[in-house]
């Protein structure tokens, strides 16, 4: 079966990044991920980041550097990550699709919340980029 990529955003401002509580499908609400989405045919991550960020948080945000790393998830898809931030004059981000509610979170509160479980390795790679100095 041909992979098909999921991508996913450590939306950071501040030294903290940004959890997305999703409310659909059933099996996924309530747990907490990173924003983002899967890949259209003949789109590249970076543009379909940038897209879902716009789709589902009304931002517009730049792509930074890859997370290192893929995670599986419910076949055939597979996660990637990127560090992003919000472009000067961006709105905040608010959940207009597939997720409830948002949070910034800091290194200290990063596991406050109820990660999807294929989410948690890729959210330790994410915590190496927050703390002070980061974006
Ligand atoms: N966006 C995102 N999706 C994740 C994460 N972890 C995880 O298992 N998923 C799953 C949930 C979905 O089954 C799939 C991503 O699909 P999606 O529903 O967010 O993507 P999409 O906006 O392109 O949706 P659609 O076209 O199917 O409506 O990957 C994550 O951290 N971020």
């Amino acid at each position: 079966m041909t992979e098909r990529i999921v991508v996913g955003a450590a939306l950071i401002e501040g030294g903290r990044v940004l959890a997305a509580r999703r409310s659909a499908p059933a099996e996924l609400a309530g747990r907490w991920e990173l924003p983002g989405g899967k890949v259209e045919p003949g789109e590249t991550p970076d543009a379909a980041l940038v897209r879902e960020l716009r789709e589902e948080l009304g931002v517009d945000a730049e792509v930074g550097e890859r997370v290192p790393g893929q995670w599986a998830l419910r076949p055939p898809y597979v996660l990637w990550v990127w560090t992003a931030r919000l472009l000067p004059g961006s709105a905040e981000p608010k959940p207009l699709q597939d997720h409830d509610e948002l949070r910034w979170l800091s290194l200290r509160e990063l596991w406050d919340v109820r990660w999807l479980e294929q989410d948690v390795a890729a959210v330790r790679e994410v915590a190496v980029r927050l703390g002070p100095g980061s974006a």
